[in-house]
């Protein structure tokens, strides 16, 4: 396995005092562990020598998901700083099903949704990291970015040509029953009353084997994942010590602390709680509003794991948040600066001006298109007849009969355009409100607020 030495280009601003990826990464919360000889790793980074690290996801949803982002953050350190990484879709653990951290069996998914899944998600890791280096590249645009190479596989690739018979023979007594038994994955199933299947508790057999394939064929040596996924990494590193024709570099795991919700669940598909990085699933402007509820004990956490604002600036805005925190700004800026790196630069400027607007910040200045495209984006753009009175809208957009939007006039809780102008009266244009001819702002009272594209 050769091993070649990171160009010194590569050492960005955040890593330049130690070379050490490693210590970065735990200051900015995202190791749980890391599987021994952890200091054979540090050395390695310490001394330049790019390596080769992998995440894989199963193909269950759609979308890939926020608690997916902590592994691939962990790779995107990795990334920045030159070192080469690999995606892998399980195209084939996703006909068997990971019982890591689950209670009971998975359904099992129709060959056509997973293959949908499949070629989803693999856009969405190329997507990823695309937008992230572009954003990274904007936000320090001093910083020389030589990122290593960024590879997508599917582990059906190599699972297609296995063969039953010829897998028990070679690899069958390499692996330790005993070991696959007390991983906490089989263990905790075992002594449910359902029990487990045969194909889940041999899903530890494909992960590990998907390691050692990518060990032997790609030069592959680090595994990342979530902490639930630390049996089937380290039975991937003890299948590759019993098998591996060259052991001279030894295969290591990473695993991230998993992000849980307030009560304690992790923060996924299998939890419905997920919110997913595909815009044609969460928005860029919905991803904006989870991250601007963030709690004000959270915020630094978030910051640091989900953004690569410099530890010190993290300090900093954490602090003078704190100072004012009804302004959230620092939920402000933590939702900026990810939906900016998950969907590309200027996407969380976007969407924090949806929010702007909708939710009553001083919106004068934004050109008519420019409310249209974000708008539009963010899912939430209303179109009307340009011929509509102001009641015929008020009877669209509450569903109310016309007395009750009269009514509503009448109180004086509608407000109309930038300025948001109180009117008490049906207006007889509502030309004076339009911006830039095609849009008017519309609000009902303190809490509502459309945007309506005059068609
Ligand atoms: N909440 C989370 N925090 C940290 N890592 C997570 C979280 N959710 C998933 N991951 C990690 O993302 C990687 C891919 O996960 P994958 O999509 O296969 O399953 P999942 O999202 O955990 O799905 P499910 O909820 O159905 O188990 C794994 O390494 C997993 O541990
Ligand atoms: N088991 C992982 C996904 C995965 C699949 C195959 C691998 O080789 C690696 C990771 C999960 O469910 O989260």
């Amino acid at each position: 396995m050769l091993l070649r030495a990171l160009p010194n280009k590569s050492i960005l601003r955040h890593y330049a005092t130690k070379l050490d990826v490693l210590g970065v990464l735990r200051e900015r919360g995202l190791i749980a562990q890391v599987s021994e000889p952890r200091s054979l790793l540090e050395r390695k980074l310490e001394r330049g020598e790019k390596i080769k690290l992998y995440c894989g996801a199963d193909p269950t949803a759609k979308s890939l998901h926020l608690g997916n982002l902590l592994p691939l953050m962990v790779l995107l350190h990795f990334y920045v700083c030159g070192h080469d990484i690999v995606t892998l879709v399980g195209g084939a653990t996703g006909m068997v099903g990971d019982p890591s951290g689950r209670k009971t069996e998975r359904d099992a998914l129709l060959d056509a949704t997973r293959l949908d899944n499949i070629s989803r998600i693999n856009k969405q890791f190329s997507n990823f990291f695309r937008n992230a280096v572009n954003s990274y590249k904007q936000k320090f645009p001093d910083s020389e970015v030589n990122n290593g190479s960024c590879a997508h596989v599917n582990n059906y690739d190599w699972w297609q040509n296995v063969k039953m018979l010829d897998f028990l023979a070679n690899y069958g007594k390499h692996i330790r029953i005993q070991s696959m038994l007390v991983r906490d994955s089989i263990s905790s199933r075992l002594e449910a009353r359902d029990g487990l299947g045969f194909n889940e508790f041999t899903y530890q057999i494909l992960q590990a084997y998907d390691f050692y394939h990518l060990y032997e064929n790609e030069d592959v040596t680090v595994q990342i994942g979530g902490n639930d996924q630390w049996g089937n990494i380290t039975a991937g590193i003890d299948l590759i010590g019993r098998i591996a024709t060259n052991t001279k570099n030894p295969p290591f795991g990473i695993t991230v602390p998993l992000l849980t919700t307030s009560t304690g669940e992790k923060f996924g598909k299998s939890a419905g709680n997920a919110v997913f990085i595909d815009p044609e699933i969460n928005t860029p402007y919905d991803m904006y509003q989870f991250f601007v509820n963030t709690t004000d004990a959270d915020v630094g956490r978030f910051m640091k794991i989900f953004t690569f604002i410099p530890l010190d600036e993290i300090e900093h805005a954490v602090s003078s948040h704190l100072q004012c925190p009804h302004l959230r700004q620092g939920q402000r800026l933590l939702a900026r600066e990810v939906v900016n790196l998950v969907h590309g630069p200027g996407k969380g400027d976007d969407a924090e001006m949806v929010s702007d607007v909708l939710f009553g910040r001083n919106c004068s200045g934004i050109t008519g298109d420019e409310l249209v495209r974000v708008f539009r984006e963010a899912g939430v753009l209303l179109e009307c007849s340009r011929h509509s009175t102001l009641t015929e809208i008020l009877i669209e957009l509450a569903q109310c009969s016309k007395s009750e939007a009269k009514r509503r006039i009448k109180q004086g809780s509608i407000y109309l355009g930038p300025e948001r102008t109180k009117v008490v009266d049906e207006v007889s244009s509502l030309d004076p409100y339009v911006i830039d001819g095609k849009v008017l702002i519309l609000r009902f009272g303190k809490q509502k607020c459309f945007v309506l594209k005059l068609c």
